[in-house]
C-alpha cells in the first residue's frame, strides 16, 4: 500500500475471509463495438491489495476495459489474468467467483427489496448441489453493514435516493467475495460524506487483501484514494503510477484540454488539481473521446502499467 494512501476506515468491515492474493494482469486488450475500437492496446498489472484508479476523459475507453476485465464485453484481442486464471478461459460463473464489477448504470431486478439484491451477489456460489448456507448468509449481511444499508434491508431498491441505490449496488458486488473488484464511477450518485465512506471502503476492502480498480472523475479523490493512477486517453494508457508521480498540469492539460494548478494537499501532500477558470469563448466544445491533434502524444513518455 501507498504510505500517503489514509487509512482504512475504522468498521468499514471487509471480511477477513474474502478470498485475497490474486494479480490482476491485462495484457494487449484491445475491445470495441462495430466500427469502433473503444481500447486499443492495454497492457496493465495490478498486484492483490492495491486500489487502484481509472481516469480520463468522457468516451476514452474506461468502461469499456472495466467489462472486457469481468468478462462482459468479448475483447478483440488480449488477456485478462486473474491469479493463474485466464478470465476469458473461463465459463461465465467461474469467472465470477474472481471478478465482481460495479456498471456505471446497474439496471435491477424488478421490485427487488435491498437484502434480495444483495443475495444475487451471491449467485455466483449457487448451484445444484451448493444451496443457501450461512456463510450466504454471512457475506450478505457483511456487504449491507460495510456499505451502510443495513437499515434499509427490507426496503425496495426503486423506492431508495440514488445515493442509497448506489451503496446498495455496491453492497451486492462486495457481497460476491470476488478477489478482484472493479467500480465504475461508484461515488457519481453520493454525497460528500457517503463519497468518502465508499472511498474509504475500497481501502478496507484492500487492506484484506482483494484488489480494486475503480473509474473516477474526481482526480483529487483519485489521487487521495488510489495506490496507482491509470490515465487513458483515446483507448490507451498514457500515464500510470503513483498520483503524486504522475498527476501534473501537462498530463491534466492532456486529458482534458484544461490549464490547472496542482496543489499539494494538506495532509498527505495528495495532488489536487485546480482548474483555472474559463469563459465560454476560451475553448468550443470538443469530444474529449477523439484525440486533439494540440494533444499530441504528450505523457507516453510516463510511466507505462504493468
Ligand atoms: N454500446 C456501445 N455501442 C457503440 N459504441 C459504444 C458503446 N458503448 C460505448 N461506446 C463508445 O466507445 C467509446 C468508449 O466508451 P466508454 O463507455 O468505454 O468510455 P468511458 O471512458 O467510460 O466514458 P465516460 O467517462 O463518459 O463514462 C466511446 O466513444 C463510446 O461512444
Amino acid at each position: 500500500m501507498d504510505d500517503t494512501a489514509p487509512a482504512p476506515a475504522p468498521g468499514a468491515g471487509a471480511s477477513a475471509a474474502t478470498p485475497a492474493g490474486h494479480e490482476l494482469v491485462v495484457e494487449g486488450l484491445r475491445a470495441g463495438y462495430p466500427g469502433q475500437l473503444a481500447v486499443r492496446g492495454v497492457d496493465l498489472t495490478v498486484p492483490a491489495g492495491r486500489v487502484v484508479a481509472v481516469v480520463g476523459p468522457n468516451g476514452c475507453g474506461k468502461s469499456t476495459l472495466l467489462r472486457a476485465v469481468a468478462r462482459l464485453h468479448k475483447p478483440e484481442s488480449g488477456r485478462v489474468r486473474v491469479g493463474d486464471a485466464d478470465i476469458w478461459q473461463l465459463k461465465q460463473r467461474q469467472a465470477a467467483h474472481r471478478v465482481a464489477l460495479l456498471p456505471q448504470s446497474p439496471q435491477p431486478p424488478e421490485a427487488v427489496t435491498v437484502a434480495g439484491l444483495v443475495r444475487y451477489g451471491r449467485h455466483p456460489h449457487q448451484g445444484l448441489f451448493r444451496q443457501w448456507s450461512r456463510e450466504d448468509e454471512r457475506a450478505v449481511r457483511e456487504a449491507l453493514e460495510a456499505t451502510g444499508v443495513a437499515a434499509l434491508a427490507g426496503r425496495r431498491l426503486d423506492q431508495l435516493s440514488g445515493g442509497q441505490r448506489q451503496r446498495c449496488w455496491l453492497a451486492m458486488v462486495l457481497a460476491q467475495e470476488t478477489p478482484v473488484v472493479l467500480l465504475d464511477e461508484p461515488t457519481s450518485a453520493l454525497d460528500m460524506g457517503h463519497a468518502v465512506e465508499v472511498l474509504g471502503l475500497t481501502r478496507e476492502v484492500a487492506a484484506a487483501g482483494r484488489t480494486v480498480v475503480m473509474v473516477l472523475h474526481d482526480l483529487a479523490s483519485a489521487a487521495r484514494y488510489a495506490d496507482t493512477l491509470v490515465a487513458m486517453n483515446d483507448g490507451l494508457v498514457v500515464a500510470s503510477g503513483a498520483p503524486r508521480d504522475i498527476v501534473d498540469a501537462q498530463l491534466v492539460k492532456e486529458l482534458y484540454g484544461v490549464d490547472a494548478d496542482i496543489l499539494p494537499a494538506p495532509g498527505d501532500g495528495s495532488p489536487v488539481v485546480v482548474p483555472a477558470a474559463r469563459t465560454a469563448t476560451d475553448r468550443p466544445g470538443t469530444d474529449r473521446g477523439q484525440p486533439d491533434a494540440d494533444r499530441g502524444q504528450a505523457g507516453t513518455n510516463r510511466g507505462r502499467a504493468g
